[in-house]
């Protein structure tokens, strides 16, 4: 369904002195029709650089996107808009506090299905509130700061249902709920794969939320993919170092902080050329200082960006 070939963003800052960061680096991954892949890396790792590639919000440097084997460039906006939805982290920020829900929706109406006619609109958004589990009598007429952060977390995934979008960017989307609304709005996103048939770019810090929801794993390291496979396979045989550290440092209910514990971010900048992770890794060799992060395939579900596994399988 989305294609991303050999992508890159380079941002630029500063006026005088100019400053760039590549936000993402050469990625190329796909996202299969009807699979829920989630995106794994620490802040600043480029995650939402992706997505925002991926919903044209911010361009390419360099690389194509392609949706249904077409460069998303070459989609006229409502017809993109339709097929492809984004929620994100703060659902607060993402209504206009002025406007009732019921306007919100019908706005959306107007600017992506305005030959919907009014009289079936109302229909499609009680139907699209129940299948995320809202009561629509709870959330017609409301504003939206007269709902909680869960319930407006649902209306952004509603949205998308009441468009019939078949690609969800979701980015952090449950890091402001509570324990039990995440397991509630992640058990919706698996619904949505299965009854809807939607995939979905999962965007999350936290592996176990990863595990629990994706079929298809990416994580990132400051902005390249350094591994990516099927879930299961990943959890059960993480070979990058940093997806080793990643699955080292995640804290454990039966585990408590001792002062042995230190952190494993030191804060340098990475090796100007080679392996980014080098600076980091525990295995690093002199071979690292040139190698220029290519991926190798360890199996059909499972690549490694590490020059430990060149030549094992190509
Ligand atoms: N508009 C921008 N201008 C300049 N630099 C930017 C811009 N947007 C992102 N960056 C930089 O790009 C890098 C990747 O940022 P991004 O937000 O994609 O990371 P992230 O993995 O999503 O982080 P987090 O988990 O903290 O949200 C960071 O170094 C960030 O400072």
């Amino acid at each position: 369904m989305i294609k991303i070939k050999n992508l890159s963003k380079t941002f630029s800052s500063g006026f005088i002195k100019k400053e760039y960061v590549k936000a993402v680096d050469n990625a190329t991954f796909e996202i299969e029709d009807g699979k829920i892949v989630s995106l794994i890396g620490e802040s600043g790792s480029g995650k939402t650089t992706i997505g925002k590639l991926i919903l044209k919000l911010v361009k390419p440097t360099e690389g194509e996107i392609l949706y249904k084997d077409r460069n998303i460039y070459d989609y006229n906006p409502i017809e993109y808009y339709r097929n492809v939805q984004g929620v994100f982290q703060d659902p607060f920020a993402s209504f206009n506090p002025i406007y009732k829900i019921d306007n919100i929706f019908d706005m959306l109406f107007n600017s992506l299905y305005n030959e919907i006619p009014k009289s079936e609109r109302l229909g499609r958004i009680e139907k699209s509130l129940k299948d995320v589990g809202l009561n629509p009598k709870h959330i017609i007429g409301k504003y939206p700061h007269q709902l909680s952060g869960g319930q407006l977390q649902r209306l952004l995934i509603a949205r998308a249902l009441i468009l019939e979008s078949k690609f969800l960017v979701a980015d952090e989307i449950i890091s402001m709920l509570d324990a039990s609304t995440r397991v509630d709005v992640l058990n919706i996103l698996g619904d949505l794969k299965y009854k809807n048939k939607m995939s979905i770019l999962f965007i999350t810090h936290d592996l176990s939320l990863g595990y629990y929801i994706s079929d298809w794993m990416l994580i990132m390291y400051r902005g390249t993919i350094v591994e990516m496979g099927d879930t299961k396979e990943i959890f059960s045989n993480p070979l990058h170092p940093y997806t080793q550290m990643l699955f080292d440092s995640v804290p454990t209910l039966d585990k408590k902080w001792d002062d042995s514990e230190t952190s494993t971010e030191t804060g340098e900048e990475p090796p100007k050329t080679g392996c980014k992770f080098a600076h980091r890794c525990p295995f690093a060799t002199d071979k690292c200082k040139t190698y220029n992060m290519e991926s190798y395939t360890v199996n059909k579900n499972h690549q490694v960006s590490c020059i430990k596994f060149a030549n094992k399988n190509n």
